[in-house]
């Protein structure tokens, strides 16, 4: 698939560049993120970036969905190319789009690719007939399942009906939810948005993020309900001197930055670290800002430390659908490995009678309940403080003997949250 094209036109731009994104995850096992790090949005406007990303989120999310629907019409698959266009075709046709637009944008898209031109005419024949079905026949297809090498493990840690529970909020478009700079209830009045019980505002069929009102000033950035928990379990106050220690692309930053603390934000990556800045600067909130390896930072003396450690991301697979097609677990051994040495690494920086908030956006317990564990194991005296886990609006039950568990399938009719792990552990005498 050649790069996308800016010229104004029936979408055309940007459903090129969704399919670029979608081939991009399924052909070469790359992430969105990467895909549109390596600039593949560049020359897109703003609202056309947007819908090229939303509709490939849409495409792939919904992949195993589109692939049965359009079994019945292919006597043998067709290129890769083709084939996602097809799926991506089908998931807007199932979304609601207006058939005849998608038809001819695909088609107009297969005839201008010298691999596909040949295809058009079966992309014409196949999109028609399923325009033709009633949306309902879609919504009977049944919810796509995690790929085996990451159902596997989950069911093993949460149980069957847990996981497809968790699946089912995995096949939705999630909500959009924000952190208030300011008052969260005002916020959630002037948008039209819900104030959920943990101070998150969450909004449906949002739109494009930076034209929402009070974006440019800064008045919110975007952060999952589950994410924005963090920090508030940290629970700094003003003039404490906080490490955000894996801190891009800063929405943990902000929420310490706004208590008043005196934050130092570190990361290895100095292209997320330019989001931070950018961040700090769209809401004027202020942190120092360094470039570094967690592992080799040696200031010590912080009262409170935040750890988001890099990890699997398998709990955001409701935002990111991307995952289970671009990943396969290979990597995931190492990252374990690296998040008990950031544990062991914080304790050492943390000043007597300090704490240390450690949170994974996962849901494997191996990234999450066992670090806790085997932390305990390691240092004598260290204390798992599960009273700094009682925040307004989190339910008892998702407090575990190990730490605060979140959950996709938690707040499934209020459209779920990412799934994260989140855990403040206390340095004793001996320790730290
Ligand atoms: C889960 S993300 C952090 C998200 C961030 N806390 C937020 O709320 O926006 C993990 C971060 O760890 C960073 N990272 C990975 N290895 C690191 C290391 N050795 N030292 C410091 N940062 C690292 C990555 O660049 C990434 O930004």
């Amino acid at each position: 698939m050649t790069q996308p094209r800016t010229a104004p036109d029936d979408g055309i731009a940007a459903r090129r560049a969704a399919l670029h994104l979608v081939e991009q995850a399924t052909g070469g096992q790359r992430l969105l993120s990467e895909t549109i790090g390596a600039g593949a949005l560049e020359r897109l406007s703003p609202p056309d970036r947007a819908r090229a990303q939303r509709l490939a989120t849409a495409t792939l999310r919904q992949l195993p969905r589109a692939d049965r629907a359009l079994k019945p019409y292919l006597a043998k698959q067709p290129p890769l190319a083709v084939r996602n266009a097809l799926r991506l075709g089908v998931v807007e046709i199932m979304e609601g789009a207006a058939p005849h637009g998608v038809v001819n944008a695909m088609v107009q898209i297969m005839s201008r690719g010298k691999r596909t031109q040949s295809y058009k005419g079966l992309v014409n024949a196949v999109l028609r007939k399923l325009g033709d079905q009633p949306p309902e026949a879609f919504a009977k297809l049944p919810v796509p399942k995690l790929p085996n090498w990451l159902r596997g493990p989950l069911v093993a840690a949460w149980g069957r009906r847990a996981v497809e529970a968790m699946e089912a909020v995995q096949a939705e478009t999630p909500p959009l939810d924000l952190t208030a700079k300011g008052d969260p209830a005002a916020l959630a009045e002037a948008l039209g948005g819900a104030l959920l019980p943990t101070g998150a505002v969450r909004l449906h069929d949002a739109g494009q993020v930076s034209a929402l009102p009070g974006f440019e000033a800064g008045e919110w950035w975007v952060q999952d309900a589950a994410a924005a928990l963090a920090a508030r379990v940290l629970d700094a106050r003003p003039g404490e001197r906080v490490l955000d220690m894996c801190a891009a692309p800063g929405g943990k930053t902000m929420q310490l930055a706004a208590t008043g603390a005196e934050v130092t934000a570190l990361d290895l990556s100095e292209t997320r670290l330019g989001r931070l800045r950018e961040n700090l600067d769209r809401t004027g909130l202020v942190a120092r800002v360094v470039q570094g390896d967690a592992l080799e930072f040696d200031e010590a003396g912080y009262d409170a430390i935040l750890l988001d450690a890099p990890c699997s991301a398998t709990g955001t697979i409701r935002r990111h659908s991307d995952l289970p097609h671009a990943k396969d677990g290979a990597e995931f051994g190492a990252l374990i490995e690296l998040q008990a040495e950031m544990i062991d690494h914080a304790l050492g920086l943390l000043k007597p009678g300090g704490r240390l908030v450690f949170c994974t956006c996962s849901l494997l317990p191996d990234e999450g309940e066992v670090q806790v564990e085997e932390a305990l194991e390691r240092h004598a005296g260290l204390q798992n403080d599960l009273a700094a886990l009682e925040r307004p609006g989190i339910e008892p039950g998702w407090i575990g003997a190990e730490g605060l568990r979140l959950r996709p399938d938690y707040w499934a009719e209020r459209g779920g949250m990412d799934g994260f792990f989140i855990a403040c552990l206390r340095p004793g005498a001996r320790d730290g």
